[in-house]
């Protein structure tokens, strides 16, 4: 049996209000503003929509091949779980914190303390040193993080997380330090102060589970957390979504209530603020969860509404938690199944994957392109640390997000575009570089996928973006 949410069949009309597409128009509005006025670095390009695909991004002047196109910030984004063991990053723009000891100290460490990618809370400024290096001891190289790999000896990795121990030429690698979040979490760091109340002002404050936490339950939000590390990541970026609607409500409320110009009653109190704080959500391109989520290979087709029955059923348990976390009243509407499966939904059709490079692969380039004998003597030292991170000593940060203006782009299985990091790019913004000439007026397109393997496995892919492929290339590859 589907279970009933509610808040759905109160609030129909409401919830078909944030649900309504905004007009072409106002689309196109809205996101030219953002290429126009926001501190993203835009060149030559401007939102359009064609009909056939809805909206794409068009170049507005002639674009050279290699130009930089967009460098689009996100308006959510999370370090997966299990990534938050191996790289230490800002929680707000995703940059490197820390120092290159700190990085390589703490991944050891929680290696030793065998850590799984569903607990990586460590507070460094622990009193209870004894207790944990004991703990150390009883689990250290029996731990299967170390499988493959060559343990330190004891302490090692703790007084090198500690700045106790100093790596040779590691300040050329230097990195802000790590500001812990303002709430008390011990979970979200920062590079500065700045990324620290933004993100607090933005999402956080609702989602801390530290002392200073502004959500209604800190139990419950723990529970939340909890459900979506062992589920699916998914629910930590619709949380953030739902998070900063309320937040930005709470925002526009103030603004509006020191003016003169009361709130419209209709329907729910306070909808017209509710669509206002809404509205960077509302131009996102969206379906339902469960409709839009390609089958799974090992899923027979006759098992398919079981399935996606049992999507429903999780996003569903998922909003309960969430609800018992941070629910307001004046924004009931986005508490509705409806509006959550949206929301989850439009991740899967835009997501783009997040990395940053890590500058501690960047360490043991170095390290191994200096020249001899000055490189024999420092390897001494380096070695063990390289033997005990193992092959994988160079995992960047990985993620995923959402970006505005990037989701806007098209697929294309010859594309003109491509999302590409360049060396300074060491943070999470998505990076668009022009593969080619491409002409005012032409649309640009990048490719969600491989574009080298054969059709019919492309077309598979890009089944998990919910969609056939309609390029030039694939109508004319189409058997
Ligand atoms: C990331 S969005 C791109 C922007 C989208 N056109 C919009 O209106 O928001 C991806 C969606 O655009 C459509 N799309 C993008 N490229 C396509 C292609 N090559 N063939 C068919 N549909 C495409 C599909 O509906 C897909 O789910």
């Amino acid at each position: 049996m589907e279970s009933e949410c509610p808040i759905d069949a109160e609030l129909g009309n409401e919830i078909s209000e944030l649900l309504k597409p905004p007009s072409p128009a106002k689309v196109e509005e809205y996101l030219n503003r953002l290429i126009k006025t926001s501190t993203r670095q835009c060149h030559g390009i401007t939102v359009k929509h064609n009909g056939d695909l809805g909206k794409g991004v068009y170049a507005d002047s002639d674009l050279e091949g290699d130009e930089l196109l967009l460098k689009d910030q996100m308006l959510v984004g999370l370090q997966h779980s299990s990534n938050k063991i191996e790289c230490l990053v800002c929680s707000f723009c995703f940059c490197f914190v820390g120092s290159v000891e700190l990085q390589i100290g703490r991944r050891l460490y929680l290696q030793e303390m065998g850590v799984s990618a569903n607990c990586c809370q460590t507070d460094y400024s622990s009193d209870d040193e004894e207790e944990e290096d004991e703990e150390m001891g009883q689990r250290g190289s029996s731990s299967s993080g170390y499988k493959g790999k060559v343990p330190l000896p004891k302490g090692i990795a703790h007084s090198l997380m500690n700045g106790e121990l100093k790596l040779p030429y590691s300040d050329k690698f230097s990195m802000p330090p790590a500001v812990p979040c303002p709430g008390g979490c011990g979970e979200a760091y920062y590079c500065s102060k700045l990324c620290a109340e933004s993100d607090w002002n933005s999402s956080h404050s609702l989602l801390c589970t530290g002392e200073k936490s502004e959500s209604i339950s800190r139990e419950a939000l723990v529970k939340f957390i909890q459900h979506a590390n062992e589920t699916n990541d998914i629910f930590l970026l619709a949380a953030k979504v739902v998070a900063s609607t309320i937040l930005n409500y709470r925002k526009l409320k103030v603004t509006q209530s020191e003016g003169d110009n009361k709130p419209s009653v209709s329907g729910s109190p306070y909808l017209s603020l509710l669509l206002e704080a809404w509205k960077p959500i509302s131009v996102g391109h969206k379906r339902r969860w469960w409709d839009c989520v390609a089958l799974p290979i090992d899923v027979e087709s006759s098992d398919e509404a079981a399935f996606r029955m049992q999507i429903r059923e999780l996003a569903f348990t998922s909003l309960q938690l969430l609800k018992a976390a941070i629910f307001d009243e004046e924004c009931k509407p986005i508490f509705s199944l409806e509006i959550y499966g949206h929301i989850i939904g439009m991740f899967e059709l835009n997501n783009l994957d997040l990395v940053v490079a890590s500058p501690v692969e960047d360490y043991f380039l170095y390290i191994d392109d200096l020249p001899d004998p000055i490189k024999k003597e420092v390897e001494e030292i380096t070695r063990p640390f390289l033997d005990a991170l193992g092959d994988d000593y160079s995992v960047c940060c990985q993620g995923t997000a959402f970006y505005p203006l990037q989701s806007c782009m098209n697929h294309s299985c010859s594309p003109n575009a491509k999302a590409f990091k360049r060396e300074e790019d060491r943070d999470g913004q998505a990076t668009i570089i022009a593969l080619k000439p491409i002409f005012k007026g032409e649309e640009v397109t990048i490719s969600y996928v491989d574009e080298d393997i054969p059709f019919e496995e492309r077309q598979a892919l890009l089944a998990d973006y919910g969609f056939r492929c309609r390029c030039p290339r694939c109508l004319e590859e189409e058997p």
